[in-house]
């Protein structure tokens, strides 16, 4: 589902309720007045009625898990990712069903931040919730499943009776030029994104989702991810990646539903109907040459995407969200942004748009090399893999000039399956 618009209501109790609404039933007049009034209890406290622009970061709060679509897709940004990757081992159909109803009920419960299961009271058994975020709030955790191609036909094999179903998007990527990917970030029949402002309580959920699979889906890959924390950026300023750059300007608005449903939702008639409202994800994991980046000029930097480095703007232009000049030329008759700048080829003829929702990671170093395997966890959310995220991957494979400075080692796609109603289970509408 998509949030609410925060600047008129604010979660309360769980129900949507506006500021004025709050300030009438407290019977105060104004915010100042309400910073003393403590009798109103803790749960109106004055992170819940203040708009977004002047309310300190509620790590407390929650996304609703249940919705038209799934959360972690249009839902604000959080401060980390655990994505996962997952094989299924089940036997069959109702195996795979169960699976996914399972996980559904954990899900909803973690994402509000409750413990999985029963509380730990037999100390005979182990206990249901691993534990470690016993005391923590779930932080805006979302938790966003996807079922990968293999998933519907492996080795020409129909396991779960869905080779039918496929939808054409759904397919392994071409090979890209440069492309230099490893098996073991690649693939899945399966995908999880946690994504949540605490680490601890996204590893979680992929932690406590992955044991409920024992038996039906083991892990096939898992990537942690991060960007610039809300507490380190109140503002909420555009993050930058691991180059020093700022990294999801030019996205979709997520809270302009026209502009969504024209470029991120699946719509009736796209495929099968049964991803209506959900989407297709692409995952690379796309490691960064920091080492060589950090000896090449400022200049040369700001050329290879295109953008300066401290305002974000384009070159030629003054402010960070000003639009593209692709033709201006500055007093050599060179035009500002060069011709394989990495924003010129991303953006082609403007017509692809695709939603970028990507993390940093940091894994220690490689080991034959000592240079740090760091990067980017690119991830986007399309509604046509052919017609979106293919055709720019494919200009960028050819003349990005960023194709110096990075290599991509690891690809994925899924269909994010549309949301699901209270009562119902992430996956009915494959199933039935
Ligand atoms: C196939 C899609 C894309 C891949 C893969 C990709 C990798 C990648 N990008 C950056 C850093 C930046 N990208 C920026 C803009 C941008 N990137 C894509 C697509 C892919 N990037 C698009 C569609 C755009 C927008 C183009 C436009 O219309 O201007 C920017 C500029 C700021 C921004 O708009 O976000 C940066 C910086 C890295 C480091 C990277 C791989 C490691
Ligand atoms: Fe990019």
């Amino acid at each position: 589902m998509s949030e609410p618009d925060k600047k008129e209501t604010t979660s309360v109790f769980n129900k949507n309720v506006s500021r004025r609404d709050v300030l009438k039933a407290a019977g105060i007049g104004g915010v100042g007045v309400l910073i003393g009034a403590s009798g109103i209890g803790g749960a109106l406290a004055l992170a819940d009625v203040l708009p977004t622009s002047q309310k300190k970061e509620n790590t407390n709060a929650v996304v609703p898990f249940y919705g038209k679509h799934q959360a972690g897709i249009a839902t604000e940004v959080q401060n980390h990712i655990y994505f996962a990757a997952f094989d299924v081992t089940a036997e069959g159909r109702n195996e795979l069903i169960q699976l996914f109803k399972e996980w559904t009920k954990a899900a909803a419960a973690m994402t509000e931040g409750k413990s999985v299961g029963d509380p730990a009271n037999n100390k005979y058994l182990p206990p249901d919730d691993t534990g470690e975020v016993a005391g923590l709030n779930a932080s805006n955790l979302t938790i966003t499943f996807g079922v990968g191609p293999t998933l519907f036909t492996k080795n020409n094999k129909d396991r779960f009776g869905l080779q039918k179903k496929q939808p054409d998007e759904l397919k392994e990527l071409p090979k890209f030029p440069l492309d230099s990917l490893e098996e073991q970030w690649t693939g899945g029949d399966l995908c999880i994104q946690a994504c949540s402002d605490d680490l601890q309580v996204a590893f979680h959920a992929v932690r406590n989702l992955a044991r409920i699979a024992r038996g039906k889906a083991v892990l096939r890959w898992a990537q942690a991810g991060f960007q610039r924390t809300k507490q380190a950026s109140p503002k909420k300023e555009t993050p930058r990646n691991l180059f020093g750059f700022k990294d999801g300007t030019v996205n979709p608005n997520v809270k302009n539903s026209a502009e969504m449903n024209q470029y991120v939702w699946v719509q009736p008639g796209d495929g099968p109907d049964w991803l209506v409202n959900g989407t297709y994800l692409v995952v690379r994991r796309i490691q960064m040459f920091i080492e060589v980046w950090d000896r090449t000029t400022l200049k040369e930097q700001e050329n290879t995407f295109g953008r300066y480095r401290d305002s974000g703007a384009y070159l030629g232009q003054k402010n960070e969200f000003d639009p593209p000049d692709f033709e201006k030329k500055d007093e050599n008759g060179e035009y500002y942004i060069p011709m394989t700048a990495h924003v010129r080829v991303a953006h082609g003829d403007g017509k692809q748009k695709i939603l970028r929702r990507s993390y940093s990671y940091a894994d220690g170093i490689d080991a034959k090399t000592g240079t740090f395997d760091a990067g980017l966890l690119f991830i986007s959310f399309q509604r046509s893999i052919s017609k979106q995220f293919i055709p720019i991957q494919k200009r960028l494979s050819q003349m990005d000039e960023l194709n110096e400075y990075i290599v991509h080692r690891g690809s994925a796609v899924f269909a994010c399956l549309p949301g699901v109603k209270k009562g119902g289970y992430i996956g009915e509408t494959l199933f039935s």
